[in-house]
């Protein structure tokens, strides 16, 4: 069991959920990203999401995407965010995923990425870009590592869900809304309904994101899911105060106040 699996049971058992937090890996800077999961889990994140920044980023909305942009401006590479990652496990078990674009791990070379990756403790992949039909091609990688691909589901998925979340590990991570990442006010019509029918056929956890800002928002989702994911929001707060720990820490705390 990894480090995700295992969490998502343990809360599982003591009938609690869980706050996943993105952000994006070298914003401000790769050092501060150190920091700020630090800052995240004394504020009572349950799951770090680290996001490689990718120049093409096609899921992204304006505020990661300009996250990203901030990140590579800051010479971030994936060494430096493997380095990075590696000296956090000097610290702290908490679970980490990536948010990474199949063209990065392409450009890496598949094996040589997804063996990085457990060798400096990363949990999970959340890989936007790879349909289904392309899976197979990094599969074999993934299986042999100790690394869960975290599949992704929205509303359009429907008959396909099953096959979607089928060997995937750790969550479904399924998509609120369509279109790209950031804050909303309105969210797919049948979401609860969505929500309802990815739990009743996953056989893993089941986590929401795309849109939620605040502990409103989360209480809202909470009966529905295993976790909720904020993103965008985060992002920004670590944009306004130029990735102040405190101000990130108090914010997280907002958020899990709801669960
Ligand atoms: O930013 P939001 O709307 O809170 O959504 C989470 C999201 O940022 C994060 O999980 C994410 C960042 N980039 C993505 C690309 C695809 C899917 C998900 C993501």
């Amino acid at each position: 069991m990894n480090r995700i699996q295992e969490k998502l049971e343990g809360l599982r058992k003591e009938n609690k959920k869980a706050l996943i937090t993105y952000m994006t890996a070298g914003d401000p800077n790769i050092e501060q990203t150190e920091k700020l999961i630090y800052a995240k889990e004394r504020g009572g994140a349950d799951i770090i999401e680290i996001g490689i920044p990718f120049s093409d980023p096609v899921a992204d909305g304006p505020v990661i995407q300009a996250a990203a942009q901030r990140a590579l401006e800051a010479g971030t590479n994936l060494e430096k965010i493997f380095k990075c990652i590696a000296n956090v496990r000097k610290n702290t078990q908490i679970p980490i995923a990536f948010l990474v674009y199949y063209n990065s791990i392409l450009g890496y070379g598949v094996e040589r990425f997804i063996r990085q990756c457990e060798e400096v403790g990363v949990d999970g992949l959340v890989i936007p870009d790879l349909p289904l039909e392309e899976r197979e091609e990094i599969m074999p990688y993934i299986k042999s590592f100790n690394i869960g691909l975290i599949p992704l589901v929205a509303p359009t998925s429907k008959d396909r869900i099953k096959d979607i979340v089928q060997d995937g590990e750790g969550f479904v991570y399924c998509i609120s809304s369509m279109g790209v990442t950031g804050i909303r006010s309105e969210f797919h019509k049948n979401l609860e309904e969505f929500l309802k029918d990815v739990k009743s056929i996953a056989h893993i956890p089941t986590a929401v994101g795309f849109g939620f800002s605040s502990k409103e928002d989360i209480k809202r989702l909470l009966p529905y899911v295993d976790g909720v994911i904020v993103g965008s929001a985060i992002v920004k707060k670590i944009e306004e105060s130029k990735g102040n720990e405190k101000v990130i820490e108090e914010f997280i705390k907002d958020l899990k106040s709801a669960y």
